[in-house]
């Protein structure tokens, strides 16, 4: 398996759309058995396409924000952070963390009703079976957040809503009830926090695993209440009723819907490469968002 960042001592193990695994290496060559590092890119994705352009410090920026949130959180979950003892070449956007056995679900939760959820709100007045009031439109804050999880979809296919009784056949209903309540009570506590930062996080999506001897509880892994993993919404730009602005990719979005990209979504063609202000305005937002909510300098 080849080795993209040619990181001596890892071995590559996968790449998301804008992350990567590794796994390090013992003195045998051999992999380190209960460790993976996860290494963020400055790698950005809009409308399901990865875009050519780079937003530089993104990696990094993203990495720090949930570390951070895995600190706000620790009181609530454990998680699978070790170190950030990483190589030269990723330093400040990498971690080492635990080797988990993943949970084969999204586990998503929503503090606003848009997208896929709305979607089916519309269609049945609920979400995952969830029964919610009438009259909610794009944008509407639910009442308490909804556990809406889905399937971990095989690469290029899409991710399908779970009903309760789905989660509990894959996980039993003692693990089903405990990352229901984890992953709303992560957004709750998300949004204590980011609220009075001026930052709304409509929805988040995290993963749970288990030890890998099996001992002990769920554990939480991947990255933690980040833009990529959750939709930030400006909470001063808040309108329900229409779709809301991102807080960090609508300058992307905007630019590539304008008649200057060239670009039409509907074409199946890649998208442009990004102009140089749309990249630093892009960047400068996920500073924003991270000194905001951290009180931290980037
Ligand atoms: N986190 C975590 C984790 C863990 N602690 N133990 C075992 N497996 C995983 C794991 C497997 N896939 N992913 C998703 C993922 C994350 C980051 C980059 C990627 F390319 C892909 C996470």
């Amino acid at each position: 398996m080849t080795n993209p960042l040619g990181l001596e001592g890892f071995q590559h193990v996968y790449s998301g759309k804008v992350r990567d695994l590794y796994a390090p290496l013992g003195p045998d060559g051999a992999p380190v058995p209960d460790r993976l590092m996860l290494v963020a890119s400055d790698r950005i994705s809009a409308y399901d396409w990865v875009l050519d352009t780079p937003i530089p410090d993104k990696g990094a920026v993203l990495t720090r924000l949930s570390l951070w949130w895995f600190d706000q959180l620790a009181d609530l979950v454990p998680n699978h952070v070790v170190s950030t003892d990483v190589p030269a070449a990723v330093a400040g956007r990498a971690v080492i963390v635990r080797r988990l056995e993943m949970l084969k679900l999204e586990a998503i939760a929503r503090a606003y009703l848009t997208g896929g959820g709305l979607e089916e709100y519309r269609a049945k007045g609920s979400v995952c079976g969830v029964p919610l009031p009438e009259g909610l439109e794009d944008g509407s804050r639910l009442p308490e957040p909804v556990f809406t999880p889905t399937t971990k979809a095989p690469v290029g296919e899409h991710d399908l809503p779970m009903s309760p009784a789905e989660v509990e056949e894959l996980v039993g209903a003692d693990v089903a009830a405990e990352v229901s309540r984890l992953t709303r009570a992560i957004l709750a506590r998300g949004n204590e926090i980011a609220a009075e930062r001026g930052i709304l996080i409509a929805d988040t999506k995290v993963e749970f695993g288990r030890a890998a001897d099996g001992s002990g509880g769920l554990v939480l892994g991947d990255e933690v209440l980040t833009p990529d993993s959750s939709r930030f919404w400006p909470a001063a730009a808040w309108q329900p009723g229409r779709s809301q602005p991102s807080y960090d990719k609508q300058f992307v979005r905007d630019w590539l819907t304008s008649p200057e990209s060239g670009w039409s979504r509907s074409s199946g063609e890649a998208p442009p490469p990004l102009p140089e202000r749309v990249v630093e305005q892009t960047r400068a937002k996920y500073v924003e968002a991270y000194e905001l909510l951290t009180g931290e300098t980037f």
